[in-house]
């Protein structure tokens, strides 16, 4: 197909027409046009069908209980509908960037010492789910940037409390010295060591030497880790001694400790093997006391932004988890194409990397790429007033927490303005004091951090609340996807922890989607119809969870009862059922496979959307409601990263991992045992003549449908005897269910 290259409003000035821009953007209005025409005509087909809908309530003369059959098929269809409208705002105007990250030092006089400086933030909460050596392999990989040293400084936020952590960054502290010169000398691109290492690199001498002093490292921190606690034999000197005898001491937990500030290399001072400089490395962990709320990880983002603020001050922040290693020296030169425009820059507030991971199996089973989320729906966002906020990967704008484009928030103390020029270094008495002031418990109380200021408070899901907010308030932003991926990062590998992660966020959402900046009514005020239908679209994702549920159960039921509830082949409003399929389908594929993917990844992607619906939504749902009414206090429960060497394998070799018992595995089989039940029931039926396929047909091929989705669901309960496999207690559990169900509505049908 053929590319126009156009103008976006967004970016009017900077086109690859004019050679000396940074970027250039990329739209196919062709592309738009035939996206607009689909949309119109299959929104005439959703018309049609409530029509029929309506007609079918109308002329109903049945029972109650056959009414209420189509009342749910009604009900489940709108939602449908609904979000379908919602996804269109995606599909509106995507487009596609470029950035020219070479032709950037010219705006530096050619000086890279000119850049801004970048405060570089890393997330973790738990040595033990988020094993240390990984957080050190992110922060060497971002240590390591193409950019002056002196200019980066790193902030790792420990929510955990946990001197194993600070161990492995003393322990990465020096080894930094020799990995930061040994890639620039070698100009590496890989600059996570663990990565590196595990790639095909060429092996000589200084590659050799380099390895050892990493698998030193390496071993050092996993001893401790083993151990629990660090030893005085893995002391180097006396004021780690001191670091550690300072802070935990006795009574120190990681819900109640003070506030700890180490720093671990201070940039102008240290350097490294070659006499270059270093950036400044910084382990943090805030204050915590059970009798103040620390609100997760948007606390842990607060108590950043002030205690860097206090530090450094920098005017770009790049967000990271602590998984999500750089994958590309030159990602900030990437995000600075952006941020050293004038036009963008008055209302930028970040530039957006996807989400990206590696080691994804072949079929992508749990369907962890989640391109819609991650590429195509922020490619479509990025046409309108930009992508939403991610948790990770992100370049901000320190400015855009501290109010709105045109009317700034004042913080506390004058030194925590953005524009603030920190005089002293880093470890100046006067700083640090000042820095644990900013860090501690009672430093928010009756501020407005959190609601006016920095991160969002209020949602589980910080990141997507704290970008809507941003943008509600008239801040853009950017979305940054180069061929290279910019990070890489872990993702969950048994279904369980997918299933999990996913119920968390939904809580989040409906946190938002509930609240009073819901985006139906605050957004649509705020940034208009079709930006808050993109956020409409996430923050009512909990509700695929209705029809989802409904038609996993309802058309399976009524069939093996003998109730035909769609209509028949012979009648032609089966022809409207038919289009609505295969339109939804067909275009959710194609949109997938036009951006770099297969076909296998798709049909996962499909089918990870239905378990979604029936555990994630629903039991999210759930969840929220307990929150809501004060039965239960789930908080963050952050996803392990910890590879099970069992479960690494089977998911090496695409096999589903299910292996605990859960209630959300309880309704999957649930659902794959009475889908199966009816499928076979009624094509035994047919070939024995008791039915004919005319009336039951769309009933059939639901159940059908459902049936090929749910075949590692019968593998896991049936042919299995690994770890991984269904457990016992879920099947024999999820029969029981299946056999009350199938009376119930024997019994509701008048079939007993
Ligand atoms: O109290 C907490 C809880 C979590 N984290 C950190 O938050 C990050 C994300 O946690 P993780 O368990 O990996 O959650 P995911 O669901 O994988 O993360 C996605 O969803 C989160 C919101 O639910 C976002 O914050 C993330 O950026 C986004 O990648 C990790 O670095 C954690 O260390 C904290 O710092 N403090
Ligand atoms: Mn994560």
């Amino acid at each position: 197909m053929e590319t126009t290259t156009t103008t976006s409003p967004s970016a009017a000035a900077t086109t690859t027409d004019n050679p000396g821009s940074l970027h250039s953007v990329e739209m196919n209005p062709r592309h738009h046009i035939l996206n607009r025409a689909f949309a119109l005509i299959y929104l005439f087909a959703i018309l049609v069908l409530f029509y029929y809908h309506i007609l079918n309530l109308l002329h109903s003369t049945n029972s109650f209980i056959t009414f209420s059959i189509s009342f749910s098929i009604l009900i489940s269809d709108l939602i449908l509908a609904f979000m379908w409208t919602t996804i269109q705002s995606f599909r509106m105007r995507p487009l596609t960037r470029q950035q020219y990250p070479q032709k950037i030092t010219k705006n530096f006089n050619n000086e890279i010492n000119n850049f801004p400086a970048l405060d570089i933030f890393i997330c973790t909460a738990d040595p033990y789910k988020e094993p240390p050596l990984n957080v050190v392999n992110t922060a060497l990989s971002v240590m390591a940037y193409d950019y002056n040293p002196e200019k980066i400084s790193i902030y790792v936020s420990d929510d955990g409390g946990s001197e194993l952590t600070l161990f492995a960054f003393m322990e990465a502290a020096k080894f930094a010295a020799y990995w930061l010169p040994f890639c620039r000398e070698n100009k590496i691109i890989q600059r996570s060591p663990d990565a590196y290492f595990n790639s095909n690199y060429t092996e000589n001498s200084e590659t050799k030497t380099i390895k050892l002093m990493y698998e030193n490292m390496k071993k050092r921190i996993e001893e401790v880790i083993e151990r629990g606690k660090v030893d005085e034999d893995y002391i180097n000197n006396e004021e780690e001694l001191q670091a550690f005898t300072k802070y935990w001491t006795l009574g120190f937990t990681r819900h109640n400790h003070p506030s700890i500030i180490q720093v671990l290399l201070e940039s102008g001072k240290d350097k490294d093997m070659t006499s270059h400089g270093m950036p400044n490395l910084i382990y943090f962990s805030r204050e915590k006391n059970k009798s103040s709320p620390h609100h997760f990880k948007a606390g842990a983002l607060n108590a950043l932004l002030r205690v860097s603020g206090i530090m450094t001050n920098a005017p770009i922040i790049l967000t990271l988890d602590c998984d999500m290693y750089s994958n590309d020296p030159s990602t900030p030169q990437r995000a600075l194409c952006y941020f050293l425009d004038p036009k963008l820059r008055p209302n930028l507030a970040y530039v957006q990397f996807p989400q990206t991971f590696h080691g994804l199996n072949e079929a992508d089973i749990y369907a962890n790429e989640i391109k819609a989320l991650f590429f195509t729906n922020p490619m479509g966002m990025d046409g309108l007033n930009g992508p939403n906020y991610v948790g990770t990967g992100c370049f901000f704008h320190r400015r855009a927490f501290f109010g709105t484009p045109s009317s700034f928030e004042q913080p506390e103390i004058p030194e925590l303005f953005p524009d603030h020029i920190v005089n002293k270094p880093i470890k100046a008495q006067e700083i640090l004091r000042r820095a644990h002031y900013v860090a501690s418990c009672n430093y928010e109380s009756e501020s407005n951090w959190g609601s006016k200021m920095g991160f969002r408070y209020g949602s589980l899901v910080e990141d997507y609340y704290t970008g809507y907010r941003l943008q509600c308030e008239g801040w853009k932003s950017v979305f940054c996807n180069p061929k290279r991926p910019a990070f890489l990062g872990d993702k969950p590998i048994s279904l369980y922890d997918v299933v999990s992660q996913n119920k968390r966020w939904n809580v989040g959402l409906l946190e938002v989607s509930l609240s009073k900046y819901s985006p139906l009514t605050f957004g649509v005020q705020s940034m208009g119809l079709v930006m808050a239908h993109c956020y409409s679209h996430y923050a009512f994702s909990p509700i695929w969870s209705i029809p989802l549920t409904l038609y996993a159960f309802i058309p399976q039921l009524t069939l093996l009862n003998g109730v035909t509830i769609f209509p028949k082949v012979s009648d032609s409003w089966f022809f409207l059922y038919v289009f609505m399929f295969l339109g939804a389908y067909g275009q959710d594929c194609l949109v997938f496979m036009s951006n770099e993917g297969t076909f296998k990844r798709w049909w996962s992607d499909q089918r990870m959307w239905m378990i979604r619906g029936l555990t994630s939504h629903l039991f999210g749902t759930i969840e929220y409601l307990t929150k809501y009414l004060g039965i239960s206090t789930q908080g963050f429960n952050v996803t392990s990263k910890v590879v099970d060497n069992d479960q690494g394998k089977r998911y090496h070799q695409g096999i589903f991992d299910f292996g605990v018992v859960s209630p959300m595995f309880v309704i999957l089989a649930t659902t794959s045992i009475i889908n199966l039940v009816a499928f076979l029931k009624s094509l035994a039926q047919i070939f024995k003549g008791d039915q004919n396929l005319d009336g039951i047909f769309i009933q059939m091929f639901i159940a059908g449908f459902v049936v090929i989705n749910c075949l590692p669901i019968y593998e896991a309960m049936v042919l299995r005897s690994d770890k991984g496999r269904m457990p016992t207690r879920v099947t024999i559990f999820s029969t029981f269910l299946a056999c009350t169900l199938y009376m119930a509505f024997a019994f509701l049908l008048g079939n007993m």
